[in-house]
């Protein structure tokens, strides 16, 4: 975090989400998410705290990388720098994965304390539904643990209202579909082309998979978002580095590498991708309501602290689908997982290709009817019964 100028704001807005930029993009994109759909569609005044900013213009690149403070999309973003004094804390504050908030704001929070989430990082394990929402006591301050999830009693996942109908009146519209093959600087391909999308961090089976596909009998168009598994994909086709723009062809294959694009366009890309390869948490998330097959590369730790997640993840995605093709998507998962191994099961999952499509749209639809609902409806409630209930320690209580 640099230092800067404080930002001194007097009147404070009704939620405050404070995000703190590890590596990657989840965390921002998570958070941003969240606070353009409070104030979006709740009406809620919202001011998101960022400390990388460079990593907010990535995904909102009408941002400026250089502001204090500017509104997007109706959201106050502020560059999150060490300096706060003056800032007086919102009626809601959210933590963004823990990050901790700074010292002067929270002896500020004291004097009037605020509802105070700590949002955590999504899993499908079931330990969540034991952890969600409960309280902490701190510095005489409660500090609720809120989870996103896949089932009732978790937080829910974010979905913006209208998502899904956007996405249905996006994929069967030749014009806008073109529209957008224009704006990545392509043409449309042809309709037999498999098209896939391929975000993922280095991995081992790239080579393995670029192997199988070009020398395939189905026309292939992998679409690689710039970032960390360019290299690979470079030294694949015997280049020495890629770039947006680059386009490599060998047999079957072709490979553009795309831009970074904002989450707005990225979600029309998953749309018109039969297969996308996604990673992280939010990108994983946003191929779900994709309804198309998709591969998750989930964010890996040390120790293999990820496996259990990963598991729990693919034994709730493959519960509606046959014994034998859920082994099926379960070991090109996990070999996709373990960077190595993928290549061979390649021809069986293109043999279970329908079922497999179908599945995406059930799977979608199971998470609507039956899933934990939307994460930023479930967080306006839960703020809302806090702020209802006595509890002696909140701003009015
Ligand atoms: C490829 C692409 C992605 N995106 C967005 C989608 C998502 O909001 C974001 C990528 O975030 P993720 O999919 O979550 O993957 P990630 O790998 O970038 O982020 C990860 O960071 C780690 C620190 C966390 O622990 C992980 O859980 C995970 O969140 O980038 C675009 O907006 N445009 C693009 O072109």
């Amino acid at each position: 975090m640099s230092s800067q100028p404080a930002i001194i704001i007097t009147s404070p807005p009704s939620w405050d989400i404070f995000c703190n930029v590890i590596d990657n993009y989840g965390d921002i994109g998570v958070c941003w998410r969240l606070a353009r759909q409070l104030a979006g569609e709740y009406g809620l005044s919202v001011r998101l705290w960022v400390d990388d900013l460079a990593s907010f213009v990535r995904l909102h690149p009408s941002a400026d990388a250089q502001a204090a403070l500017q509104w997007c999309c109706g959201v106050q973003v502020c560059h999150w720098s060490q300096s706060f004094a003056g800032v007086q804390p919102a009626t809601v504050v959210i933590e963004g994965f823990g990050c901790q908030l700074p010292a002067s704001y929270l002896q500020a929070m004291e004097t009037s304390p605020p509802v105070w989430i700590n949002l955590e990082y999504l899993s499908a394990e079931s330990w969540v539904e034991g952890c969600h929402g409960l309280p902490s006591p701190v510095r005489a301050m409660i500090r609720y643990f809120y989870f996103p999830g896949f089932v009732p009693a978790t937080g829910g996942l974010l979905l913006e209202s209208g998502l899904l109908a956007r996405r249905d009146a996006f994929c069967p519209d030749v014009g806008a579909k073109s529209r957008f093959w224009h704006s990545l600087g392509m043409l449309a391909p042809d309709p037999d082309t498999m098209i896939v999308s391929l975000f993922c961090y280095e991995n081992g089976n790239v080579p393995e998979l670029f192997e199988v596909w070009a020398g395939g009998t189905q026309r292939m168009l992998c679409l690689v978002p710039e970032g960390r598994v360019l290299p690979q994909v470079a030294a694949w086709f015997g280049d020495a580095a890629a770039a947006a723009g680059s386009r490599y062809v060998r047999g079957m294959l072709e490979v553009q590498v795309l831009p970074f694009v904002s989450q707005q366009q990225y979600d029309q890309l998953l749309w018109l991708c039969d297969l996308n390869f996604v990673r992280g948490e939010d990108s994983m998330v946003r191929a779900q309501w994709a309804a198309k097959p998709m591969l998750w590369h989930i964010y890996p730790q040390q120790d293999m602290a990820h496996w259990p997640k990963l598991e729990a993840f693919i034994d709730r995605y493959c519960a509606l689908l046959s014994h034998d093709d859920a082994m099926l998507v379960r070991h090109l998962m996990e070999a996709w997982n373990r960077g190595c191994g993928a290549g061979p099961l390649w021809q069986q999952y293109m043999g279970a290709w329908p079922r497999l499509h179908a599945h995406a749209g059930q799977w979608c639809s199971h998470l609507c009817e039956d899933g934990g609902g939307s994460l930023a409806a479930n967080l306006v409630d839960f703020s809302r019964q806090i702020m209802d209930s006595a509890a002696p320690n909140l701003r009015g209580g």
